[in-house]
């Protein structure tokens, strides 16, 4: 039963439920990890970087690295005053208590993915907000194309542990291009190996995310590897702006296209409420 002071359920817990007796602390399996942190310059993952030392300079790192494709970081992508309205507007709108003391917000169709099916009822599209950020998106090399159509607004505090667990972002309704603006603190997005061998140490790697910077997640780094944030990874507020595009059935040529094309339709209005 989950706690009604979080939005925990099942095995999930934060900080203001985690005492509550349960099955939890048997369902963490210890797993060795070597962990590598990722240098957003020479997109290699080193065995010795302190991102604390400078991020700006390959001479901040050391000893062994990893290939690790499919990160794309832009630094500054909003400035200090531009972050700062685009927090009041969010502020303004209802947050909903979700899983591992997170709070969220979400502007999208209403999808059951294990039924694979999508409903738009209640879908108004993507708020204004980002009527000036999704074309300063498309005016850069690797999202030229990108076309969102779904908004996650997810805020993380320490005071609530707030994390997320290793998971993929679903890939029948949502395309390759997983896209988030990360707001008012520096974080890591956690990368995990997820080939199952349990002999091996499995591989960690660490993505340092700066504060007002976007992220692009695709490739090898959206369908080989789990992403997570540990609740290590979150020193003060944090909120994400994640953006979603559509999965090739629903863009032109799929066969689910017509359908693809509504929602578009929608998401492009920017009058978008918090969908409940
Ligand atoms: O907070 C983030 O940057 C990641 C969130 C995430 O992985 C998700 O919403 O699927
Ligand atoms: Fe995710």
């Amino acid at each position: 039963m989950a706690d009604k002071r979080c939005g925990c359920t099942g095995i999930r817990c934060c900080l203001l439920c985690e005492n509550r007796p349960k099955e939890i602390a048997a369902a963490k399996p210890s797993i060795q990890e070597e962990i590598w942190t990722y240098c957003a310059i020479c997109r290699k993952a080193w065995s010795e970087f302190d991102p604390e030392q400078g991020m700006d300079h390959c001479s901040s790192h050391n000893g062994k690295y990893i290939e690790f494709n499919g990160i794309t970081i832009i630094k500054d992508f909003v400035s200090l005053p531009e972050e700062c309205c685009i927090i009041t507007e969010i502020d303004k709108m209802p947050w909903k208590s979700s899983q591992s003391g997170r709070r969220k917000q979400d502007f999208g169709p209403k999808v059951n993915f294990k039924k694979q099916k999508l409903k738009t009822g209640t879908f108004s599209g993507l708020p204004p907000l980002s009527e000036s950020i999704v074309p300063r998106m498309n005016a850069v090399e690797p999202l030229k194309s990108f076309h969102p159509v779904e908004q996650c607004h997810l805020e993380y505090v320490p005071e609530r542990g707030s994390a997320i667990d290793p998971h993929f972002d679903d890939r029948w309704l949502w395309g390759e291009r997983l896209v988030t603006l990360n707001l008012l603190s520096d974080s890591f997005l956690h990368f995990h190996y997820t080939q199952e061998n349990d002999e091996a140490i499995r591989p960690k790697v660490r993505v340092p995310m700066p504060r007002r910077s976007l992220i692009v997640v695709s490739g090898d780094a959206r369908y080989r590897w789990m992403h997570s944030i540990p609740r290590n990874a979150i020193t003060s507020r944090r909120v994400a702006i994640t953006y979603r595009e559509l999965s090739e059935e629903f863009r032109e040529g799929g066969k689910r296209y017509e359908l693809g094309d509504m929602v578009l339709g929608i998401a492009r209005t920017y009058q978008g409420q918090v969908v409940e």
